[in-house]
């Protein structure tokens, strides 16, 4: 199902190649690094997952977790190696058919929400299906928002949401395409302790319901653990960390 062979991500010491995402870190350069220096950020990761499984991508500040994640949701592009989702080689789409790709077949759930701030929970759920041309759009975003229990708050915008709440308006938008793919970036990490563990235990709930296949970045390795498989992510390289 995702099938990432030999994968590195080598930037220009300045980050030239800037991102399209805001929440992609900026690498501080040290005094003494020349400036001209390639950085290699990953180095030959393999990741082979079968569909409906779940893997948790622990690992310390700054290894390349969410480089990995960039690649897999097709945001970024390796300079070497390949990234095969669902079949589907990555490489061999252009741009806007990645986008269509990934909108089709990819969820994604960052720690920070991105919901959109004018917009009410249900608008931020029916866009991404609006977009896709899907003319049940309105009714399939309020039946998800119901199954992450916010048909209440459907009319809120994220300000009169709690931080869990909009966490799971994010899940809701996520997982309304069903898609085949669900990456979510420290889900948890944005939230306490307790309403983290009701997102986290959510999210699993409905990646094992749905038989969607889930890479969880995390710091946390109780989190982690939840999954069927970690892996372990130092200095751009995995390794298995145990089942
Ligand atoms: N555009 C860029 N240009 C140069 N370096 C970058 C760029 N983006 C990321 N990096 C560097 O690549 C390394 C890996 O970053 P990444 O965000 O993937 O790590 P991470 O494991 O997700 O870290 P954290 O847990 O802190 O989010 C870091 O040293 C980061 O500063």
């Amino acid at each position: 199902m995702v099938d990432a062979t030999g994968l590195w991500l080598t930037v220009p010491a300045r980050p030239v190649r800037v991102n399209r995402d805001r929440w992609w870190p900026r690498r501080r350069l040290a005094p003494s690094e020349p400036a001209s220096r390639p950085i290699d950020i990953l180095r030959g990761v393999d990741l082979r997952i079968g569909a409906g499984r779940s893997v948790g991508v622990v690992g310390p500040s700054g290894s390349g977790k969410t480089s990995l994640l960039m690649l897999l949701a097709g945001l970024e592009q390796p300079s070497r190696g390949r990234v095969r989702i669902a079949g589907q080689d990555l490489a061999s789409l252009d741009e806007d058919r990645r986008a269509q790709f990934r909108g089709r077949t990819v969820g994604i759930v960052f720690q920070s929400f991105h919901l959109i701030g004018t917009m009410t929970a249900l608008e931020n759920v029916a866009v991404p299906l609006e977009l896709a041309g899907r003319p049940d759009a309105q009714d399939v975003a309020a039946a998800s928002l119901r199954s992450v229990g916010l048909g209440h708050r459907m009319g809120h915008r994220p300000a009169e949401l709690s931080g869990g709440e909009q966490q799971r308006v994010a899940l809701a938008r996520a997982f309304a395409p069903e898609p085949r793919l669900l990456l979510a970036d420290e889900p948890t990490g944005n939230l306490d302790a307790a309403t983290g563990a009701r997102v986290a235990e959510l999210m699993m709930a409905m990646q094992r319901e749905r038989g969607t296949t889930l890479v969880l970045i995390t710091h946390d390795p109780a989190l982690a653990s939840r999954c069927e498989r970690t892996v372990s992510m130092a200095d751009g390289m995995l390794s298995d960390a145990g089942t």
